[in-house]
């Protein structure tokens, strides 16, 4: 049995994680993070801790579904701890230098980093870079809408898709993307990108990528209607992960796309 860790697991995924490793065949509950305590019941041998330490010890791959602070004390306990155990890491809104400790780590030991662990959505962003390629003369602006609890904007499967967008027209994302419109701000630019994040109610999270142009538009949407499409996803990577070697990973590597 593949010894499973969480980072996070009292928190919306979290907590699925746990109900969907109750009934798997080749993966168990080995040891919780937790920073305070856990009210639900977990499986009688689950390790319970608020040591990062521990729960590398207690476990053959972690599962990060936590706060971009929590995601950096995971990896600096391999950059600077020694930890050596695979990571599925699928926390969002990580600042440049936790992206560049994500790089740093993923030195050390194997880390599949996915902004969404959906197959729908490692599917857009196929389609989103053949899009963006094939139709070069329309614009291009992407929407997201997520629940009212959701802390970073724009999401990060929203940046990802934009990301697929810029890349495939040869664009720097950081100087074409936009997060806002508001007043006299002039006609829309050629190359730009806008990103928009709506938020409310209980969405678990919905992306459209459209392409405009003049007499027709494209639009690839994905929604998620269930939260443990993601929770079942991690599991189903971190399985793929555990027996690889020190690498940074994609979904598509995982999911063979
Ligand atoms: N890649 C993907 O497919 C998906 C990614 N996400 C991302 O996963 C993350 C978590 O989402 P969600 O479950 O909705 O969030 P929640 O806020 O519900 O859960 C966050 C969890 O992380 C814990 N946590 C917070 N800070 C730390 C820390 N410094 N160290 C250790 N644990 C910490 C929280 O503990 P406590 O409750 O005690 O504060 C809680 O258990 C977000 O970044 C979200 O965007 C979400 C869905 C899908
Ligand atoms: O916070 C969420 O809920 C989600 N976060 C991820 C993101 O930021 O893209 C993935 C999913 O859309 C749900």
């Amino acid at each position: 049995m593949i010894k499973i860790g969480i980072l996070g697991s009292t928190g919306r995924v979290g907590s699925l994680l746990i109900d969907d490793l109750k009934n798997d065949q080749e993966a168990k509950l080995a040891c919780v993070h937790v920073l305070d305590k856990i009210e639900k019941i977990l499986p009688q041998d689950t390790v319970v801790t608020n040591d990062i330490n521990v729960l590398f010890d207690e476990s053959d791959v972690i599962i990060d579904f936590s706060s971009p602070v929590g995601t950096e004390s995971l990896l600096t306990a391999v950059v600077e701890g020694g930890k050596r155990k695979a990571l599925v890491v699928a926390t969002t809104g990580l600042n440049k230098h936790q992206q560049n400790l994500l790089l740093e780590a993923s030195k050390l030991v194997p880390i599949l980093y996915a902004t969404n662990m959906s197959l729908g959505v490692a599917v857009l962003n196929k389609l989103v870079t053949l899009a963006a390629k094939t139709l070069k003369d329309f614009d291009i602006e992407i929407v997201e809408q997520h629940h009212r609890h959701k802390v970073d904007s724009p999401s990060g499967t929203a940046l990802t898709l934009a990301e697929h967008a810029a890349s495939a027209r040869n664009l720097n994302l950081d100087s074409v993307r936009i997060s806002g419109r508001d007043g006299q701000i002039g006609a829309r630019t050629k190359d730009e990108i806008a990103v928009m994040a709506l938020r409310g109610g209980d969405i678990v999270g919905r992306h459209t990528v459209g392409l405009y142009n003049d007499g027709e538009f494209l639009e690839l949407n994905h929604t998620a209607t269930a939260r443990n499409t993601f929770s079942k996803g991690a599991i189903k990577v971190a399985k793929w992960i555990v027996t690889k070697d020190a690498n940074l990973y994609s979904i598509n590597d995982a999911l063979g796309l």
